[in-house]
């Protein structure tokens, strides 16, 4: 921050605190620097420096935070031989090399530059959540609010709110825009009752105006903490802020949620973020190495390897990355190629771990239990829709959650022909984006799996 941005902060900050405030605590205070993130002011005395960011210090950090975006925090320093103008203020603490810190709160967690909309894979699984985010991110009227996006741990929840937040960044620094957990969100808040410092939380919360707040399920069962959630939430609506919420599962899920935060929630677009299939995941291991291959550019990365990782490594996006990268980072030690056998060594506790604990029996049995019909039935030769759906799901998913190939699985549904197996699972492939009933049937049958 320039000295001539401190000027223009200092009269934002007069016309917030009002004329005696400013004249009594503001004025007194010299900018010196910013240095990691850490603004330092010059005080002339430690009473000067502690009052200022008991009552002010927030609202100088907020306010700065538009001006200076990477500033994460203020200190107050009393230095020998300040030039810091004496105060008015009682002068209780001799001006010497005392230094103290005091940390303020910015609302605001800090985004994290990988998770952009172009490190962000599309496929199937999440193009709609994708749609939805860049909808918001272009920053226009409020056409949803909000927007809800939800889906299991490490579909790409956070990585979208990011860059929603980064794209908005640019495109209109203007705007303030929030990012933070629901957990940030409630310590801020018990902090600001302790500190009594609820009308600076309730400023600053309500002039946002684009908040997003990460993993709201976490406020369930915290009554006082959802009551100030509901009220801030209610407050931007209101004056058309736009508001973006994730959670890991549907408003209607979150169990000891308040019902009217509940409906508050639904009633912009609520959007999920599908597990990922085949293709999304080889989409996304096909970025990383992209970008890996300027870290190791010497690597060699044989053929079918990140197929077989595509196929073996089904479960999060996260545990996908995490298997590249030690995947990687093993064979630069070693020097070698990244071959099967290689990969199947380095990764020998992952892809068992990941081994499918779900059979192609279990699969058959809960999807007759959810539909209703008799196990035999499934198996069965019988053709009408209300056996033959059932069965093309149940094959869907023996595709996806096991590793047996298509004739194994046309073998376990009574000796059918793998074509058949393969007509089925485009069939709901098909059916999971143009039917919401499917794609909702689908999703609890995997998570019951899952288990
Ligand atoms: N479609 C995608 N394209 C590229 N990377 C992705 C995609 N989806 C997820 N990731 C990556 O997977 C990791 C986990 O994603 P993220 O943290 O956004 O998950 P999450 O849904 O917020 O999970 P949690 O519920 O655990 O908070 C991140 O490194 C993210 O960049």
């Amino acid at each position: 921050m320039t000295q001539e941005q401190w000027g223009q902060l200092k009269k934002k900050l007069q016309q917030s605190v009002g004329q005696s405030n400013f004249r009594n605590w503001i004025e007194p205070l010299e900018f010196s620097s910013v240095s990691d993130g850490v603004a330092t002011f010059h005080v002339p005395t430690t009473f000067l420096g502690n009052y200022v960011s008991q009552h002010f210090g927030d609202l100088i950090l907020y306010q700065m935070s538009s001006l200076v975006p990477h500033v994460r925090r203020i200190t107050f320093q009393v230095a020998a031989n300040s030039a810091a103008r004496p105060t008015r203020a009682p002068k209780n603490a001799t001006a010497g090399a005392i230094s103290m810190q005091i940390d303020s709160f910015l609302p605001a967690a800090p985004l994290d530059e990988r998770f952009s909309f172009d490190t962000f894979v599309v496929g199937k699984p999440n193009e709609l959540a994708h749609a939805a985010a860049r909808r918001v991110a272009e920053g226009g009227p409020t056409t949803f609010n909000p927007l809800f996006l939800y889906g299991g741990v490490g579909l790409g929840k956070t990585h979208l709110m990011h860059a929603i937040a980064w794209e908005l960044k640019t495109s209109h620094p203007e705007l303030n825009v929030v990012y933070l957990s629901a957990e940030q969100f409630m310590y801020r808040f018990v902090q600001a009752l302790r500190d009594r410092k609820m009308m600076d939380f309730k400023e600053v919360f309500r002039s946002v105006d684009v908040l997003m707040v990460d993993d709201v399920q976490f406020i369930a069962g915290k009554d006082s903490t959802q009551e100030e959630f509901f009220h801030t939430f209610n407050a931007l609506v209101d004056q058309n802020r736009q508001i973006v919420i994730s959670a890991d599962r549907a408003p209607g899920e979150i169990a000891n949620l308040e019902e009217r935060i509940k409906s508050r929630l639904q009633c912009g677009l609520v959007v999920d973020l599908h597990p990922t299939d085949y293709e999304l995941r080889l989409g996304i291991l096909q970025s990383k190495v992209e970008r890996y291959r300027q870290q190791y550019p010497d690597l060699v990365l044989n053929d079918g390897v990140l197929e077989f990782l595509a196929h073996r490594i089904s479960t999060n996006v996260r545990a996908l990355e995490g298997a590249l990268t030690r995947l990687f980072a093993f064979a630069s030690l070693v020097r070698q190629p990244i071959t099967h056998e290689l990969t199947q060594d380095c990764l020998a506790d992952v892809l068992r771990a990941s081994e499918r604990k779900v059979s192609v029996e279990e699969i058959q049995r809960k999807v007759s239990d959810h539909y209703n019909i008799r196990l035999s039935d499934m198996i069965g030769p019988k053709r009408t829709r209300c056996y033959a759906r059932p069965r093309q799901v149940a094959m869907y998913l023996c595709k996806q959650m096991t590793s047996r190939s298509l004739p194994e699985i046309g073998r376990r549904f009574g000796g059918r022909d793998h074509t058949t197996v393969m007509h089925g699972v485009k069939r709901i492939e098909e059916l999971r984006v143009q039917d919401a009933q499917i794609a909702d049937d689908l999703e609890l049958l995997r998570r019951t799996l899952e288990g």
